[in-house]
């Protein structure tokens, strides 16, 4: 029998939310009757397939069932393994060779108690930028940075003031920094197709307005399937500069790191290799900078440094943001973090904006509905083309462009790939033919803006998965009706799927049953397709008023915008996707919370704009000339210039896509995951928490990786508090649980290596060994 047993009748809402905890922890350790029926029932196999003769008594093999969660197989092999053990040794060395032998045996099926040192380091995602001082490394110490890369950075620094002092000119510098293309990294896609051969009457009266994709960068996960890209930290050994190559920080082989970006490249000048641009429209960037690099003085300032210090000298403006304290004596505690901000006087910054009083903007300006869906589903469902045909039917992307698309694809002889190249466009991700990493695309229909978030299905990336259904508001879940996939898809990832999203908060899913010209249209199997999921959803704590079906073909664009033209769907009287989609509940807004933004990317947003991030604003709002405060960093910058859906605006609210152009701090101070908060509500920094979890596998004292939104970080379950009642939430009295088991609700404590942003109610995934093994609500 797997350990991983299928999790059945969870419903969050009332195991997580709906109760305020137990009082006293405590768990009746007794074996159950079910598990006595099952050590009994066990005994008896391992007993047929070992022999009556084989002598080891029942309370042996009862153990051993119990430890491996009643496998027959490993109990058979373990119990014969140390029956050999217990022969005779013929020497001291063998006698301990065995017992390393018979220890390593005993625990090679407990992935988290036979975790390599180096695959902790392999299961973090790495950022697309280098990490160790130019861009990300939230973490630091002292003040000082961390790597030598960091202090490549310091030293560059320091010569560039040199050159300042000189009277070196910053102009040409501009003009340098306008020669490496310090493009903005969006793309905006044709809004406007002349020449669309689709059918213009088929689109509902939703037509899309103002339409904008964007495409967010690849990061790759651990993953044995994918070549690995080069590191991003091998580039800095051929980087010329004050340290020699020998001591700069190469990470272990073992972490795969996403392709430098652009900017990675034309700092450290690893030369742009396979991987092409992320953005459609960047391949004369990445050439452009690949050539500028080679002319470029790396011993030098970079042309920022000296652009930004020029502006700061000119406007005379000192640093505004400041370091703030470190934490006291190395108190790792929620307290000292929080008073190490408070006690942080931080300056005004000097860059002045309107003083908006935000709300009553917002009131004013009468808002559209917007809703962020993410897009989800078993590998090869048909996601990412479902999404490409909805982007093309409604006029996103053009037809000249699906025309270059079809003839690459074919190229590559993956011409049915065409249109999920819309949405995959890393090269790996067209060459492997899979989604990697979340692509994030805009349209408009009449009354909202939607933003699709479509997720890569491969198990391998369910960490961007969770990077994207974070953000989203609702989901559309993508099934392969083909014959067997729709079966193997249920085991695979659609369940998996959905029960993240619902553990993220997630309530309402729309449910494409996709690729129905493979039967035919088949009524029968739309109908037992639709029965078997809503049976799951439901069970998963999903409200059947919360799901919609649609049948569907992504490929031909049936029921996906336009009704289906193919006579056998005449059966289907409903609407296509799209309607559905339309009539999603507006967004409902956290405007009164404080300020809370998780950052998804961080990139250089033009000549005027050299640190930007993005993200979803969870709550709170912001306006230019804001004062804000980067955590974990603790360090505080100033918000020059925003921007939602890829127009400059003064002010956001809570629930907008944004991207925020900052001063006054050092990208050094910021990574993915971080959250960006306030300095007068800042949010609490923790390295161990409580979790009320709903167990997906067996939980116990275990390494796991904690993850959020981007947020990843690595550390342990350290104590099974209590096991509670799945209905009234109530600590279980008696002794503390041994294990949590599959579909149990249960306090634990969680601890990570370094302090990581969360705050009560906050909702985090926890995996170990590649599989997703709870989801909770932090106390
Ligand atoms: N016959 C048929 N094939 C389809 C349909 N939709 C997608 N496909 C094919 O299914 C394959 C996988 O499609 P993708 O869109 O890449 O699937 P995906 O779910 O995005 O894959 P990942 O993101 O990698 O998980 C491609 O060969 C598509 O042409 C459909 O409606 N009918």
């Amino acid at each position: 029998m797997s350990r991983h047993k299928l999790v059945k009748a969870l419903d969050l809402d009332e195991e997580l939310d709906d109760f305020d905890g137990g009082t006293e922890p405590g768990y009746d350790d007794e074996v159950s009757a079910d598990d006595k029926e099952q050590l009994r029932l066990g005994t008896i196999k391992v007993r047929d397939i070992l022999g009556e003769d084989a002598g080891i008594p029942d309370k042996e093999i009862e153990d051993s069932l119990w430890h491996y969660y009643y496998d027959i197989d490993k109990t058979v092999n373990y119990l014969l393994s140390q029956k050999t053990n217990s022969q005779p040794k013929k020497s001291k060395k063998k006698k301990a060779g065995d017992r390393e032998a018979k220890a390593t045996d005993f625990f090679k099926d407990s992935p988290w108690l036979n975790i390599l040192k180096e695959r902790c380091g392999e299961i973090l995602i790495e950022p697309l930028y280098p990490r160790g001082g130019l861009l990300g490394g939230s973490s630091k110490q002292d003040g000082a940075p961390k790597s030598k890369l960091a202090a490549l950075a310091a030293a560059r620094k320091k010569k560039e003031n040199q050159i300042l002092e000189d009277g070196q000119n910053a102009t040409s510098s501009v003009a340098l920094l306008d020669k490496l293309g310090a493009k903005s990294r969006r793309s905006k896609a044709d809004t406007r197709s002349s020449s669309s051969s689709l059918n213009p009457q088929s689109v509902p009266s939703g037509q899309p307005k103002n339409i904008q994709t964007r495409k967010y960068p690849i990061r790759k996960p651990q993953n044995e399937d994918v070549s690995p890209a080069e590191p991003s930290a091998e580039a800095a050994p051929a980087a010329p500069g004050p340290l020699p190559s020998s001591e700069l920080e190469v990470k272990p082989e073992v972490t795969p790191a996403a392709t430098p970006s652009v900017f990675a490249r034309t700092i450290f000048g690893t030369p742009a290799k396979s991987h092409e641009p992320v953005f459609q429209s960047a391949d004369s960037y990445v050439s452009q900078a690949s050539e500028s690099h080679t002319e470029f003085n790396f011993a030098g300032p970079s042309p920022d440094d000296i652009v930004t210090k020029a502006q700061n000298t000119k406007g005379s403006a000192p640093k505004a943001a400041k370091q703030l304290a470190p934490l006291a004596n190395g108190n790792k505690s929620v307290n000292g973090v929080t008073q190490g901000v408070s006690e942080v006087d931080i300056e005004d910054t000097k860059i002045r904006g309107k003083n908006l009083d935000v709300l009553a903007e917002f009131e004013k300006s009468k808002p559209k509905n917007a809703a962020n869906f993410v897009v989800i589903g078993h590998v090869d469902a048909g996601k990412s083309t479902l999404m490409g045909r909805l982007l093309y039917d409604l006029k996103v992307v053009d037809q000249r462009t699906l025309d270059k698309y079809r003839k690459e694809s074919e190229r590559l002889g993956k011409g049915s790939f065409a249109l999920a190249w819309v949405l995959d466009q890393g090269t790996e991700e067209r060459n492997r033919g899979v989604t990697i990493d979340i692509a994030m695309n805009k349209f408009e229909t009449e009354n909202t803006s939607f933003t699709i978030l479509d997720a890569p299905g491969h198990r391998d990336f369910i960490p961007n998965m969770i990077a994207g259904a974070s953000q989203a508001d609702f989901a559309v879940l993508v099934i392969d009706a083909s014959t067997g996939n729709f079966e193997s898809g249920l085991k695979g990832q659609t369940k998996e799927h959905a029960l993240l999203v619902r553990s993220m908060g997630v309530q309402r899913i729309v449910i494409a049953i996709n690729k129905l010209d493979t039967v035919q249209w088949s009524q029968d199997r739309f109908d037992e397709i639709s029965q078997q999921v809503s049976a799951f959803l439901t069970s998963a704590g999903f409200l059947s008023k919360n799901l919609a079906f649609v049948p569907c073909a992504g490929l031909t664009g049936d029921n996906i915008v336009r009704k289906a033209d193919d006579p056998k769907a005449s059966w289907y009287l409903g609407p296509p996707l799209i309607s559905l989609l339309e009539s999603s509940e507006p967004v409902t807004r956290a405007l009164e919370k404080p300020l809370r933004l998780t950052i998804d990317d961080i990139f250089r947003g033009g000549v005027q704009n050299p640190l930007s991030v993005s993200g979803r604003l969870d709550s709170g709002n912001v306006q230019i000339g804001d004062t804000v405060l980067v955590m974990p960093a603790k360090e505080a910058g100033a918000i020059k210039g925003l921007e939602v859906d890829s127009d400059p605006v003064e002010w956001a609210v809570a629930g907008q896509n944004v991207i925020l152009h900052l001063a006054e701090i050092d990208a050094k101070y910021l990574k993915s995951g971080d959250v960006i908060c306030p300095p007068s509500a800042p949010i609490q920094c923790v390295t161990s928490f409580k979790v009320k979890v709903l167990a997906f596998e067996h939980i116990i004292p275990m390494h796991c990786e904690v993850h959020k939104g981007r947020l990843h970080a690595l550390g342990r379950v350290t104590q099974l508090i209590a096991q509670l009642d799945k209905a009234s939430g109530a600590a279980i009295k008696g002794k503390k649980p041994r294990l949590i088991k599959p579909g149990s609700v249960a306090r634990v404590v969680v601890e990570v290596d370094d302090p990581v942003p969360l705050e009560q109610g906050g909702r985090v995934i926890l995996r170990a060994g590649g599989e997703t093994v709870g989801a909770g609500l932090v106390e």
